[in-house]
């Protein structure tokens, strides 16, 4: 049997604009998903995911994809999730050159679904880590990230760049311009508050929407290069340790992903919460439509603000995690 983990994810900046090239920087932090493998002696998947709703699923399928599993979910979050897991499985089969191996999984997670922190890129970083040690093969970070990438990009139908996956295989703070992804030493301390409104959006169908409105407008596309603008002059801004400006440009960058259509009522609300309470900055985070907003605030204001805000579910504290996917 072998565990596996890996971090969920804030972006400082860049989230939608990564997707067509410019920089983006996104930051895991101490919230996990979990994956257990267990190889079996046929070639079937059995995957347990207790998280997938309040009542979780089970599904036993063979490794064709050929039955079609008894749930009692949406069946489009299973065959989203199917995806993800049957997307680890493939890639882990294809790096142990076993086309046949089969597995009992169960993935645990302590990151809220779609809610913008990268649970799919965790999901998928742990399951291909963990079904990969299981077969007997060690992979780096590097080579689970760039496994995982192709999963994500083929699940979100081609919508994806690889700053999730590659910031959940390598924690810490990263950063992702195209095919170039390196890890970013040195960042100073970043108070991360998390707020989230207990929803979701689907991450495809907000990068499609963006996609749409970038090849209907020009100012739409130039948007998307004004993030690339922010990221830049946010990367120098933690290089100077110049927090403050970090979060003047959280703010700006918000601004933008507004404009470019993906925020929401209780987005928008939480960010202007954490604002007044004084917070560096605010934006949302990840894909957007709804789920979690990520501000910078050393003090306690911006969560206790954001726990009397309508609209807020939760609020808590994120801490950067260094350390990316890891056997347990
Ligand atoms: N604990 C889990 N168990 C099973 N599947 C999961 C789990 N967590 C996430 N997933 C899969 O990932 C999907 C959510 O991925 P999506 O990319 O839409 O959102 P996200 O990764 O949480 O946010 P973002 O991409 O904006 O950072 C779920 O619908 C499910 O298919
Ligand atoms: C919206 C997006 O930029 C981030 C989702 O967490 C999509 C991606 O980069 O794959
Ligand atoms: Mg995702």
């Amino acid at each position: 049997m072998t565990v596996s983990s890996a971090p969920g994810k804030v972006y400082l900046f860049g989230e939608h604009a990564v997707v067509y090239g410019e920089p983006a920087v996104p930051c895991a932090i101490e919230r996990r998903a979990r994956v257990t493998v267990e190889a079996r002696d046929d070639d079937r998947l059995r995957v347990e995911a207790k998280d997938l709703t309040l009542d979780g699923f089970t599904v036993e399928y063979s490794g064709e994809g050929g039955d079609t599993p008894d749930v009692n979910v949406p069946t489009s979050l299973v065959e989203a999730a199917m995806g993800y897991v049957d997307g680890a499985v493939e890639q882990a089969r294809d790096v142990a050159d076993e086309p046949e191996a089969g597995f009992d999984m169960t993935v645990e997670s302590d990151i809220p679904l779609g809610a913008g922190l990268g649970s799919s890129a965790a999901v998928v970083v742990a399951a291909i880590d963990a079904a990969t040690r299981e077969l007997g093969v060690e992979l780096t970070q590097e080579a689970v990230a760039d496994r995982a990438y192709r999963v994500e990009h083929e699940v979100q139908d081609g919508e994806a760049s690889r700053a999730d996956t590659f910031c959940s295989a390598m924690g810490g703070a990263v950063r992702v311009e195209g095919d170039d992804c390196r890890r970013i030493d040195d960042v100073p301390n970043l108070p991360f508050v998390v707020g989230y409104d207990g929803g979701a959006g689907d991450t495809g169908e907000l990068v499609a929407g963006v996609r749409a409105l970038r090849e209907e407008f020009d100012f739409a596309a130039d948007t998307i290069g004004a993030i690339g603008d922010v990221v830049r002059e946010g990367e120098e801004a933690l290089a100077d340790d110049d927090v403050s400006a970090v979060g003047k440009l959280m703010n700006f960058d918000h601004g933008l992903l507004s404009a470019l259509g993906v925020s929401s009522r209780s987005l928008d609300a939480m960010v202007w919460a954490a604002r007044e309470a004084g917070a560096r900055g605010a934006k949302l985070t990840g894909a957007g439509g709804g789920g979690c907003i990520v501000a910078l605030d050393e003090t306690e204001a911006t969560r206790t603000a954001l726990n009397y805000t309508p609209g807020c579910e939760a609020a808590f504290r994120a801490e950067l995690d260094r350390e990316g996917v890891r056997v347990e």
